[in-house]
């Protein structure tokens, strides 16, 4: 089966690096290439990778009709345009969801969004802990891949460096991978506005009961979040300055200015998640806390003071 990845970010780039090294035909395309093709090496986004021999820079989109398993990897806000412009070259094919995060506009995760504008593709969502220079460098990683009868998929993306475990929770598992970013960043604030580990651990627990609510009403099973999507991806992405909606909540939390240019999908994830808390009627305060904190609604101190003086109540 022939692989293509479309949008050569950090980890685009990443997937395709691994997913030749095992000598598989891959093709990458770039909205904007720049000298990718000429360099063998993507010094904006991933410098110091080189490119196997066997992953070629795709010189235009249309290039992709001949892959049967073709891999997003633009960023979330982009991906519904992305879809409805190319819609044309992605029928009948395997469509591979790698971004995180909830569509701010409709409200809906990938899959979803894959199933609106493709009815004839098999949509399939991979997520779970991993930074994209971890995976290029050939370290360790594990991964969750759902995917309705996903067994040849599985077999076709795993890699000597990306360990693949099966899922058939599309839902579930696009749920874990978008809100553990909302939580990161919730965390990030907390240790930049020096609030503490202690209450760094109190944000993930209670943001993992929130990703719990959210999941159930939009129908995931019960325990995908425990997984690697969910829990994998919470421990990772709240604990590392690697990851780019921790340091931007550090950032923030710490009043330094905030990254700029880089992709944080957790903030505008942390909008519509909380537009959807507030139609649903569920609790899920710290997203609605960082909302209020990026909006500037609230100081962070304000918003401590709000979590801390909610109802007391069961865990
Ligand atoms: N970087 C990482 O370690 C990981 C990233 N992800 C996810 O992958 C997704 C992409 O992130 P990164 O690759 O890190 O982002 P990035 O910031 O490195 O690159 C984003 C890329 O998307 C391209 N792009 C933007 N709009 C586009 C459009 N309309 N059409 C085509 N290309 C477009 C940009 O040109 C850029 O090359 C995000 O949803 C992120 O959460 C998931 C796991 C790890
Ligand atoms: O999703 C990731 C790790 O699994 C990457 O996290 P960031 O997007 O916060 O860098």
């Amino acid at each position: 089966m022939s692989i293509s990845v479309l949008g050569a970010g950090a980890f685009g780039t990443a997937l395709a690096i691994s997913l030749a090294q095992d000598g598989r035909a891959v093709g990458l395309w770039a909205r904007d290439p720049g000298d990718m093709a000429s360099a063998r090496e993507n010094t904006r986004r991933l410098p110091g990778f080189a490119f196997p021999d066997s992953l070629t820079v795709l010189e235009k989109i249309e290039d992709v009709q001949t892959s049967d398993i073709i891999l997003l990897a633009v960023p979330m806000q982009k991906l519904a345009g992305f879809l409805a412009e190319n819609a044309t070259l992605f029928q009948d094919k395997t469509l591979v969801a790698c971004c995180k995060g909830v569509d701010l506009q409709s409200g809906l995760g990938p899959a979803e969004i894959i199933q609106r504008s493709c009815p004839s593709a098999t949509p399939a969502i991979l997520s779970g802990p991993s930074f994209a220079v971890d995976i290029a460098a050939g370290l360790p990683t594990a991964l969750t891949l759902a995917c309705e009868d996903g067994e040849a998929l599985q077999a076709a993306l795993s890699t000597k460096n990306i360990r693949l475990y099966r899922s058939s929770d599309l839902i579930g598992v696009e749920i874990g991978g978008a809100l553990k970013n909302v939580v990161a960043i919730a965390c990030g604030i907390a240790i930049g506005a020096g609030l503490g580990e202690s209450a760094r651990a109190a944000l993930m627990t209670r943001g993992y009961a929130e990703m719990q609510r959210y999941a159930a009403l939009k129908g995931a099973n019960s325990d995908t979040l425990s997984g690697l999507s969910g829990f994998g991806d919470l421990t990772l992405t709240c604990s590392s300055a690697k990851s780019r909606n921790y340091s931007f909540g550090l950032a923030l939390g710490h009043g330094d200015p905030l990254p700029e240019g880089t992709t944080v999908e957790g903030r505008a994830t942390a909008k519509a998640v909380s537009n959807f808390a507030q139609s649903a009627n569920i609790e899920m305060p710290i997203a609605q806390m960082v909302v209020a904190v990026l909006d500037k609604q609230l100081t962070i101190g304000q918003a401590v003071e709000s979590l801390l003086s909610r109802p007391l109540k069961e865990e």
